[in-house]
């Protein structure tokens, strides 16, 4: 490993696990801290505590004492079982006499957490034991609780909105999740759609707005967020859209998760609002809440009234937020303690009760049970077809025979490439590009932002053979050799893809959106973004922070979906290669997805998962 993530200084078994690339820097910092400080000399425990650091830097809460071991690392650099890992019934005797851990009354410093549950241990930085807490807290405390609603009302309203989409005088073939979905958020207090993309969460969120406004006259307040600004200007594109029909108020709008919460830049306390000052909204829907950190659910949970109706939406199986925490796929997967809303099942008796339907299949026994949590999975695409679906669930479910039978199938719709096999690539890279600068050069924006959207190329990496920065140069380069003369990628030119770094809400420009820089006239080139059915142009020298995109990560794609998507997938080895990327990078694809890698590689990714300890899923035990 490199010599910036060596401690020098770093003793014992810290020492041998920095050196093998396991623990980094940080987490060997602060482990040799706690021990000054507390006067913890077992090394069992200080490497805990490092593994404690280690796993908030890698996304997980806690760490699992039994289950130390099974971190992810760059396997070529790594010999995991040469390491002189701690026995585990030893190390949790040693953390239960540590003056570290806490539960010991005579020891002032206590920054560790260890908690017993039903399925062994876990230990905990106590700051995020504390989060979780307040999150299972209040959500428990919501659960326990049922609204008051009209029952005629929300009959009458669940007749209107789901009907048949041929015959719209009759109700919409049971089972309709998204019915159930409807009727869940109004009779409970807190629910939680989840769905792959195009499963119509964002349909089923307008009309359950339409619902709650039947229910409480116009002077509901509705509060729309979402983790990324860009993600914020959907939602509130996609409710507004269907607001006519459905008799919305118009202008509903959507801002980040840190507006709503009123973030204070600076301040100790950050948000505006919190436990004393709660949020003055009736109902608040989170959209990409896939993308929501535990520290940010547990802000939001603390600020959200008990009377306001909660909707967290979003896709469990997608790559979670950078930051610690997956706590939409925990609330999906937690065990149930709520209270059962008696008139649910009259509401959508014949949705719980039907049998399988060619497009929808009856509820199992499992997901019945976790709607009284509130949970309910929309599992019907309504966008695209069939086989991209279906790879996608079988990567998400983990059957790796189906996986490469669909890769291997010829199926239109998807196409499996070996890493020197980059003819297809190179094609759709390059059509896409003589499209995107047509339009451009001819100051059509929409339809520059249209073919933008033909093909993307998605990489796991930035950096390295696999990496964005390298193939977005070969890109370019592609581009430039099908035009005739080399792109001089440090000026502007027509057809250039952009992706914006940085927020800019006075311009209404957001991280993550795309754009493409377009011809204004004979001597001007704008920046065009889409927004709804129109583009919004600026000038390039008025753009936040952006970037050139001909390749783009996976992370970055959140969010958005292309015609045709090329996913070149990284070795084997790869630590970044895991079911949730897979899973993420072909979701992206409406049309067609290309996937370039070896069999290896992809085996690799279906059966890697991201290991994101929480005690979220489990019961408590002390
Ligand atoms: N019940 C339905 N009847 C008819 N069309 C529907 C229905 N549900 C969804 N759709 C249509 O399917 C498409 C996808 O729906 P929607 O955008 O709500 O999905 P989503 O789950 O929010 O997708 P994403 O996660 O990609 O944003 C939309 O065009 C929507 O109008």
């Amino acid at each position: 490993m490199t010599d910036a993530r060596l401690v020098q200084r770093a003793k014992g078994l810290l020492a041998v696990f920095n050196e093998a690339g396991v623990l980094e820097a940080a987490d060997v910092h602060v482990a040799a801290r706690l021990q000054k400080l507390s006067g913890e000399n077992s090394e069992n425990v200080l490497l805990a505590a490092a593994f404690a650091v280690r796993a908030v830097r890698m996304g997980s809460v806690c760490v699992e004492i039994e289950r130390l071991r099974e971190v992810s690392v760059d396997a070529a650099e790594t010999d995991l079982d040469a390491l002189p890992w701690p026995q585990a019934a030893e190390l949790s005797a040693e953390l239960r006499r540590s003056p570290l851990v806490l539960g010991r009354a005579d020891s002032p410093l206590r920054p560790l957490r260890l908690v017993d549950t039903d399925d062994g241990e876990l230990l905990y930085l106590d700051r995020y034991f504390r989060q979780e807490q307040t999150i299972r807290q209040v959500l428990d405390e919501r659960s326990q609780r049922i609204p008051a609603f009209d029952d005629v009302a929300l009959e009458a309203g669940l007749r209107e909105f789901f009907v048949d989409a041929e015959d719209a005088t009759r109700p919409s073939v049971a089972p309709d999740r998204q019915r159930i979905a409807a009727a869940l958020a109004v009779a409970q207090w807190t629910t939680v759609i989840a769905g792959g993309p195009g499963t119509g969460k964002t349909h089923a969120v307008a009309r359950i707005l339409a619902l709650l406004f039947a229910q409480h006259g116009p002077g509901l307040r509705v509060g729309l967020a979402a983790p990324t600004g860009k993600a914020a200007a959907q939602l509130e594109e996609s409710v507004n859209a269907q607001a006519e029909v459905l008799g919305l108020p118009p202008g509903l709008t959507a801002m980040t998760l840190h507006r709503l919460l009123g973030w204070k830049p600076g301040s100790a306390s950050r948000f505006r609002h919190g436990a004393t000052n709660k949020l003055p909204y009736d109902v608040i829907v989170v959209d990409e809440t896939s993308m929501v950190s535990l520290t940010m659910m547990c802000r939001l949970l603390e600020a959200v009234r008990p009377d306001a109706r909660l909707l967290l939406v979003g896709d469990p199986d997608q790559l979670t937020s950078v930051d610690a925490g997956a706590v939409l796929a925990d609330l999906v997967a937690r065990p149930v303690a709520a209270v059962a809303n008696p008139v649910f099942d009259q509401l959508v008796g014949a949705d719980l009760a039907a049998a399988d339907d060619p497009l929808e299949a009856a509820l199992s026994p499992a997901e019945r049970h976790r709607l009284a949590g509130g949970v309910v999975r929309l599992s019907r695409g309504r966008r695209f077809g069939g086989a991209i679906a279906e790879l996608a669930v079988a990567i998400r479910q983990g059957r790796e025979d189906a996986v490469l039978e669909l890769l291997h199938s010829g199926v239109p719709e998807i196409s499996f490439a070996a890493p020197d096999e980059l003819d297809g690539l190179r094609t759709d890279l390059v059509d896409a590009a003589a499209a995107v600068t047509t339009a451009a050069l001819d100051g059509d924006a929409i339809g520059a932002l249209e073919a933008i959207k033909a093909h993307r190329l998605l990489c796991a990496h930035h950096d390295g053979p696999y990496g964005v920065t390298h193939w977005a140069r070969q890109a370019l380069d592609w581009v430039g050799a099908a035009n005739g003369r080399p792109i001089d990628p440090t000026r502007w030119h027509a057809g250039q893809p952009l992706l914006v770094t940085a927020n800019d809400h006075e311009a209404r420009i957001y991280n993550g959106d795309t754009g493409v820089i377009v011809a204004d006239g004979p001597d001007n080139l704008m920046a065009a973004f889409q927004r709804g059915q129109d583009a919004i142009l600026l000038h390039p020298t008025r753009l936040p922070a952006f970037q050139t995109v001909y390749a783009m990560t996976i992370h970055k794609s959140q969010g958005s979906q292309y015609d045709t998507v090329s996913v070149l997938l990284p070795a084997e080895a790869s630590a970044l290669l895991t079911r949730e990327l897979l899973y993420t990078a072909v979701t992206r694809a409406r049309s067609h997805v290309r996937v370039i890698g070896t069999e290896e590689s992809v085996l690799a990714g279906v059966r890697r998962q991201v290991l994101r300890a929480s005690g979220l899923r489990r019961v408590f035990t002390n």
